[in-house]
Parts: C-alpha cells; structure tokens; sequence
C-alpha cells in the first residue's frame, strides 16, 4: 500500500514573523509552493511538509544575520532556493545569485523565483566549478552540498578577493572543520567560526561554518625578482 503523506502547507512558527517581519506573504507563498510542486517536481521529499517552516524555510532565512547591508551572496547548490530564496525573502536588500546544474532545479527556480516576485535573485545554471572568473561575490553559502574541504574548493575561487564562505552546516560543523583544516589553510583560511542562529525562534538553532578566506595571490615573475 502507497505511504500517505500531508501534503498541506504547515501553519507559520510564532517565531517566524520576527525574521520575515512584513515579508511574511512571501515566506508564506514560498512554503506553499514548495509543499505543491517543490514536491511533485521532485526538490522537496513528500516527508518534509510538515517542517518546511523549521527545517528548511525558517532554518534558512535565520542565517541572514551573517550578511551585511546590500551584500551580493552566491548560493551555490540552492536546489529548491535553500537557502539562497529564503534570504532574499528576508532581506530585499541582498543580491542573491543562485547556482545549481540541474536544468529541472534551475526551470522550478526561475518560475518560483518569478511568482513570488523577487527582484533581488538571479538564477544561473551549471557547477559553482564554471562559474570560476565569470561570477563573484565578497559572500558564498551553501547547504548539503559537500563536506567542508571539497565545498571550499568549489566556492573560495567565487569570492571576490577577501570573503566569507558561510556553510550550513549540522553538529558535523567542528568535526569537519579539524579534520580539513589543513586543506582550508592551502586556500587561504584566515579566520574560521561555527556560529549558531536563530536561537529565540528555533528549537534547534541553525549552525554554520563561516570561512573566511584571502584567496592566495601569486607573486609574478616580475615582483619574484625584487
Ligand atoms: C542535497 S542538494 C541541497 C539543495 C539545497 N541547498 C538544500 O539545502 O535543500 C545538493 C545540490 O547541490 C547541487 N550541486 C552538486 N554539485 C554541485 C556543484 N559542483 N556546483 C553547484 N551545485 C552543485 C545539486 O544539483 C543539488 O541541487
């Protein structure tokens, strides 16, 4: 026999009006359209439903205390907007691009992105790889996407000079931090935190890995003389 899953959008956490403030219409749509074709289309498991707002929207949007004011953000992986669409929702004064390959993601995307009237995303299609020289930001996020090493690798080529690679990442965030520290350091690590979000409105608060990194420059064959 078939599983039975809810298939009506959750009603709001209390909580959620502090973060999206007059932008709860929006955060509404977006979690409507993510129970509806977010779901039939296949970038939203049927057994997310229920916690759309604290396991994915709310999750995501809480995070938006780690940009400043009018920051250009690339979301690299962003699959169903997470947490590249809700940023956006939060905060209309971020420019937020997102990056995801898969041309299926990238059509739902472009559509939700469309109904929900986001003035502030843009929508690019391909591997964050591609992207190298063509797209940057002084911030990159992603979530489930890659362990911390293979992620850096894909997103600190994206900062514009000195920037933050700000992960999502679970209680695995310290873990992998230590284990590819090494790794990070080759790439121009300067400064790394796991810092917690959203602890007022969430039960469990959102982490993230924030990376901050001044892309090594290489000296050329001129200034290697001197
Ligand atoms: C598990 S999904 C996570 C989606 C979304 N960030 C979320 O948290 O719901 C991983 C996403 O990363 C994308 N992805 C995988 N490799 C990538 C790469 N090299 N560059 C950009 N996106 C990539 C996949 O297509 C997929 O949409």
């Amino acid at each position: 026999m078939d599983e039975e899953f809810v298939t009506e959008p959750p009603a709001a956490p209390s909580g959620a009006a502090a973060v999206f403030g007059d932008r709860m219409p929006t955060a509404h749509c977006f979690v409507e359209i993510l129970a509806d074709t977010g779901v039939s289309h296949g970038l939203i498991g049927p057994r997310e439903v229920p916690r759309l707002w604290e396991r994915h929207v709310l999750n995501c949007a809480v995070i938006e205390d780690a940009f400043p004011e009018d920051a250009k953000l690339i979301d690299v992986g962003s699959g169903a907007g997470l947490p590249g669409v809700a940023l956006a929702i939060a905060r209309l004064d971020l420019d937020v691009h997102l990056v995801e390959p898969m041309q299926r993601r990238t059509e739902w995307l472009t559509h939700t992105v469309a109904d929900l009237g986001l003035e502030n995303v843009t929508v690019h299609r391909g591997r964050a790889e591609e992207f190298v020289g063509v797209l940057s930001a002084p911030f990159v996020t992603a979530r489930a996407v890659a362990r911390i090493g293979k992620l850096a690798r894909w997103c600190v080529p994206l900062l514009s000079g000195p920037g933050t690679l700000v992960a999502m990442k679970g209680r695995s965030a310290h873990e992998e931090l230590e284990s590819d520290r090494r790794e990070l350091t080759k790439m121009g690590l300067v400064d790394a935190s796991v810092n917690e979000h959203g602890a007022t409105v969430l039960e469990e608060p959102t982490l993230t890995l924030d990376l901050a990194f001044t892309p090594k420059v290489r000296p050329s064959k001129k200034s290697k003389r001197h």
